[in-house]
């Protein structure tokens, strides 16, 4: 951060002035050592790069800008050294705005303002004086007030847009509020909420987040990565926005979800949030309602497909790893089935990539029966399973539940799928419907006789565990439950997908564990970036899992809960991050050597604090 132009430059960057720089006439002047200090300091190399370019490329010029500036009968102002004054209509400049993070941009700058939390010292080194009302406050403060502002909201998507702006105000305090009341935020910022987001997606958009990629961009996706202002990236969570939640296609809507979750990875899992990159891809909506709404604000047309599709992909995929190289982690999210599955293995042999709804949802899952095993007593494979839904999450679940009985079983994984069946919109899935099922059912199509629906399935196949994974709603009706009680002994456990609220039954509560793949995720994708590991492996999934299900306590599980409260959760991060990352070791996929000793240790103090840091 320095000028060969000396203090005067210096000063007029420091006095909180963004400045709009002309070439200067006489080149002797020329400021080529300018580094951009642009007013969050994270401008970054390429920009500078640009202006030295620029700035040789109008010195090469030199003499023919000289020739037509001794015609101009425009004189250049007293000191003029940036070229200010001197600047005419005919004459093209480089738009040079140069300024470092002080004084109105500082506080307009959400990775370093901190608002009325600036110290008396702070407001005098940055120019801060005048610009803030004279209270100091500390971070604590400033949390109790936000959460007494957000709590007197009554519609949760007024407090997603608080916690939205907030993020774009003053990223530290969003993100300390996040952890420090991750209970309660998290349906917020997160699952159900995001969900409302995305689909009003149009008419409450304030500030463009995370990057779009459109088919426009095809041809020059490279470029659009290089106008992200961050270098360092680390996670990419990307949509095409066809399958939001249960929700469908939102189109370029999608884009809450990649925001949303990478909250999750910087608040739960301590990925710094510059490390971070949100992604739509926009091949167009099949949604009609968003083509015809006004406030839509992707391509207005219908999704393109085949090779359209699968080339702008390729683009992206192939961008991304030049961009980033071979170590950064791309999360696909919320694609639909019928090319969520087809990317993952395309992909999983050339790219560090994963598949959160099929994937992370699996390795939630199959935790949550590993902890209720410590309940029930006896193996996964003592038991016999039911899905409610064959896409991305029942078949991911299915698949990752019949590999650990494989490997506890040491049996073949075509023997253990046999103890899940899956039920679809048509029924259950079984042999005769070979012919007619996606690729991805074809492995769970058992011999049985054709059965309709899941009340039936439920009567014929006498499941132990049944799952719901389909987005249909109220599918786990009272006479499927009946059905479910006339055969096992025992109570209930029970965890949903999206929050639940408790239930009252004959004076007892009982608490409903969130079988989210927010649990996963953050931890799973630090385990992966601390390694540095360039693959994932279904081994690492397995671990992830036994490391999730360690966690929850005795005292959850006398309360009937399989899953950890939320409360804990960068703790949790840490112990599946450091199981992730042993078996990215063990399977020599890890390239940050040597490995740390205590990989607890390590995965916490890798992770990101939100406090606010004393500014020289
Ligand atoms: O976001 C969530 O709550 C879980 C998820 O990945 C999905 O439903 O697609
Ligand atoms: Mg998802």
């Amino acid at each position: 951060m320095m000028s060969l132009n000396g203090s005067s430059f210096l000063n007029n960057a420091l006095s909180g002035t963004s400045r709009s720089l002309t070439q200067p006439r006489r080149r002797s002047l020329a400021p080529v050592g300018v580094v951009a200090l642009s007013s969050n300091g994270r401008q970054g190399e390429r920009n500078v790069t640009v202006l030295m370019e620029s700035t040789l490329k109008e010195m090469r010029e030199g003499a023919s800008v000289v020739e037509r500036d001794s015609k101009s009968t425009v004189g250049g102002g007293v000191e003029d050294v940036y070229g200010e004054d001197c600047a005419t209509e005919d004459y093209s400049i480089t738009p040079w705005s140069v300024s470092v993070a002080s004084g109105y941009s500082l506080l307009r700058d959400p990775h370093h303002n901190k608002g009325l939390a600036f110290a008396e010292k702070e407001r005098d080194a940055y120019y801060l004086r005048g610009l803030l009302p004279p209270v100091v406050v500390n971070q604590d403060l400033q949390i109790k007030k936000l959460m007494h502002m957000i709590r007197q909201y009554e519609v949760p998507l007024q407090k997603y847009m608080a916690m939205m702006d907030l993020q774009e105000r003053n990223e530290r305090l969003f993100y300390k509020l996040l952890i420090d009341n991750v209970e309660e935020l998290l349906p917020i910022v997160y699952t159900p909420t995001v969900g409302e987001a995305c689909q009003k997606y149009g008419s409450i958009y304030r500030h463009p987040q995370g990057l779009f990629i459109s088919l426009k961009e095809k041809g020059k996706i490279l470029e659009v990565l290089r106008n992200w202002p961050e270098k360092n990236i680390q996670v990419i969570v990307v949509t095409d926005g066809e399958r939001i939640l249960g929700l469908g296609d939102l189109g370029c809507q999608g884009m809450g979800i990649p925001v949303g979750k990478l909250s999750l990875y910087t608040a739960l899992g301590g990925i710094r949030p510059s490390a971070c990159l949100p992604i739509t891809i926009d091949v167009g909506t099949n949604n009609e309602k968003l083509l015809e709404d006004e406030f839509y604000i992707g391509l207005r047309q219908r999704r393109a497909t085949g090779q359209e599709y699968a080339e702008l992909i390729h683009e992206f995929m192939s961008a991304v790893k030049q961009n980033y190289g071979e170590k950064v982690l791309i999360q696909f999210e919320d694609f639909a089935n019928h090319n969520a599955f087809d990317l993952l293995a395309k992909y999983g042999t050339t790219h560090l990539v994963f598949n959160d709804d099929i994937q992370g949802t699996a390795s939630t899952v199959l935790a949550g029966l590993m902890a209720a095993l410590k309940l029930v007593g006896g193996t996964l494979a003592d038991h016999r399973f039911l899905f409610l839904g064959a896409g991305e999450a029942g078949t991911g679940i299915a698949e990752l539940i019949a590999l650990e009985m494989s490997k506890q079983t040491e049996s073949p994984v075509e023997e253990t799928r046999q103890r899940i069946w899956l039920v679809d919109s048509k029924g259950l899935i079984v042999r005769s419907r070979m012919e007619s099922l996606q690729h991805f059912k074809r492995p769970w199509a058992h011999e049985h006789e054709p059965v309709r629906n899941l009340v039936d399935a439920v009567k014929a196949i006498k499941p132990t565990v049944l799952i719901g994974s389909s987005g249909a709603g109220r599918t786990f009706t009272k006479e499927v439950i009946e059905a479910m009680a006339s055969f096992n002994e025992g109570r209930a456990i029970f965890a949903s997908g999206s929050p639940f609220d408790p239930a009252e039954y004959q004076g007892n509560v009982y608490l409903s564990g969130q079988a989210n793949n927010a649990y996963m995720f953050p931890g799973f994708g630090l385990g992966l970036i601390m390694s540095g590991a360039i693959r994932v492996h279904d081994d690492m999934l397995l671990a992830a899992s036994e490391a999730l299900a360690e966690q929850v306590s005795q005292e959850n599980l006398d309360k009937g809960l399989i899953f950890p409260p939320f409360t804990n959760i960068r703790k949790i991060s840490a112990h599946i991050a450091a199981r992730v990352a042993a078996k990215a070791y063990e399977l020599g996929l890890a390239t940050r050597l040597p490995q740390p000793e205590n990989l607890v240790a390590h995965a916490e103090s890798c992770m990101y604090s939100p406090s606010y840091r004393s500014y020289r």
